[in-house]
């Protein structure tokens, strides 16, 4: 373990930190830049070290021997420290911002056994994401080679999450095609830690005039549209077993357990929290990666060239499928690279101790907060050696397959964190962009705008607020081949 030690104090070793001032303490941190500069402290003072604000302690982790250790065992740091968001836009019944309670637990198993083993719904999705995806393809098609900003047609493509949740897209002429864009961009400026604490500090000025009033009451509004239109008109017209989307499986689960016991712990808040969590970390995240591998693509043209022969080589035509995961290591490796390099989630979503953790001789008290710098894991240099060089083949081993994952970089690699509280979506998100992107690659190349001007895919100089605003662009899109999903 590559933490520091500092003096050492009667039983524990004291976690090393940079000297803060009195009573305020490491005040002067940015979280424009958090994960730079928490990887510079980390560099001076150790990959696990604490900083003190308000007299409040947090420990910064970015070692990933230490993140598997604490996070994977033993469920001792699996809580969250107080969000506004979480109570007083999801009455406390949303998954990712609370307390690893016993309804958060259920809440969980039931998304995982939904995304990856309800048949029904895969079936569903898999119909899905095929017909999103001859709409994605014939939107690019329409660009003819001109300068398109890429997120357009992906926005249209996430809409995927909307066909997980309710089996069906809304079309694009539909008024309300852009109101789940919009709740995740208001719950997102809700979730800045600036309006996140200035919130939770004086919650009245929620019912103020001011930014973070205007952003309370945006969110709502955002809300309840959302709730209304595809929760509402969704639950009233379920019609008992039949299974359109994810909503529909809660709502069966739901009534179930009602006749079996006379009640359930499954209340429509908690499927609208489940609902409103698949919204805001998946559709957003989702976007994120394809965004950025896209860039990455026109940065690196050999890179493009290489997955665009594999894909033909192993697909020719053929449109890619959930079966193909396998057979493109090199693609795979590609997207591996890009969520390593741009680390999308830069700092996770801080988790809380729920009991004394005591790690190498150092002491963490329970309810401390701990933030795991995914973004110093992936940069480290000794890990990586030229972290900050696009490589995909660093994924791969001498004979073009992908490595192992108890190799010591795929342990490393942790995009989607670790332990009980680690993205639910992880393999989803992987075959979905896996499918959709060498969808892309084997239907266009990808160059920069007429103009050449592409801005600098470094990760160094996102402005990572939270979440991650990495940069927007424009490029162009020239058909290859004609593909099967023509
Ligand atoms: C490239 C895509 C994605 C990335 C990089 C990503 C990354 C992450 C990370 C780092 C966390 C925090 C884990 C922690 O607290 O330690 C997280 C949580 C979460 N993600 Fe994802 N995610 C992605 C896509 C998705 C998708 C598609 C879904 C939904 C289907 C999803 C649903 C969630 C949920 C519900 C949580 C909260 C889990 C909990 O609190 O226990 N994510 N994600």
């Amino acid at each position: 373990l590559k933490i520091k030690e500092n003096r050492s104090s009667r039983r524990f070793k004291a976690i090393p930190g940079p000297r803060g001032w009195p009573i305020v303490g490491n005040i002067g941190l940015k979280p424009e830049i958090f994960p730079q500069q928490f990887k510079e402290i980390g560099d001076t003072h150790g990959s696990m070290f604490q900083l003190q604000i308000l007299r409040k302690t947090f420990i910064v982790i970015q070692c990933p021997q230490i993140l598997h250790e604490i996070f994977e065992k033993d469920e001792q740091c699996v809580n969250r420290p107080n969000y506004f968001l979480s109570e007083n836009i999801f009455s406390g019944k949303d998954l990712a911002f609370g307390n690893f309670d016993e309804h958060r637990q259920k809440l969980k198993e039931l998304l995982l056994e939904i995304i990856y083993k309800t048949p029904d719904l895969s079936e569903v999705t898999r119909q899905g994401v095929s017909c999103v995806m001859k709409t994605f393809y014939t939107d690019i098609v329409k660009t003819k080679g001109m300068n398109f900003n890429p997120d357009v047609p992906m926005k249209t493509f996430i809409c995927d999450c909307f066909q997980l949740l309710i089996g069906k897209t809304l079309p694009e002429s539909d008024t309300d095609h852009g109101m789940m864009w919009d709740l995740c961009d208001w719950l997102y400026r809700l979730i800045d830690p600036n309006v996140d604490s200035t919130l939770r500090i004086f919650p009245f000025l929620r019912f103020l005039p001011g930014k973070c009033g205007h952003v309370y009451r945006k969110s709502i509004e955002a809300r309840d549209k959302v709730f209304r239109k595809v929760f509402d008109e969704h639950k009233a017209t379920y019609e008992h077993g039949k299974i359109r989307g994810l909503l529909d499986v809660c709502f069966k689960t739901q009534m179930d357990e009602n006749e079996r016991t006379g009640s359930t712990w499954l209340t429509d808040d908690y499927i609208k929290g489940l609902m409103s969590d698949i919204l805001l970390a998946g559709m957003t995240e989702l976007l994120k990666a394809q965004r950025l591998y896209l860039l990455l693509m026109i940065h690196h043209p050999e890179c493009q060239k290489k997955a665009q022969h594999e894909i033909d080589t192993v697909l020719g035509m053929n449109a890619p499928a959930l079966e193909d995961f396998d057979r493109l290591p090199y693609v795979q490796a590609t997207i591996m690279e890009c969520l390593r390099y741009t680390s999308q989630t830069p700092l996770a979503i801080p988790h809380k101790c729920n009991t004394d953790v005591v790690i190498d001789g150092y002491l963490i008290e329970k309810d401390t907060v701990i933030i795991p710098n995914l973004w110093g894991v992936h940069h480290d240099d000794d890990t990586w050696g030229d972290p900050w060089n696009y490589r995909p083949e660093r994924f791969l081993d001498e004979n073009g397959k992908l490595i192992p994952e108890d190799h010591p970089l795929y342990k490393a690699f942790i995009p989607f964190s670790l332990g009980p509280r680690r993205c639910p979506g992880e393999k989803f998100s992987r075959t979905r962009l896996l499918m959709c992107l060498a969808t892309l690659l084997q239907g266009f190349t990808f160059l920069p705008p007429e103009d050449g001007h592409l801005p600098s895919p470094d990760p160094r100089l996102y402005t990572t607020r939270y979440p991650m605003y990495e940069p927007q662009f424009e490029c162009r899109a020239i058909p290859r081949q004609i593909s099967a999903t023509n």
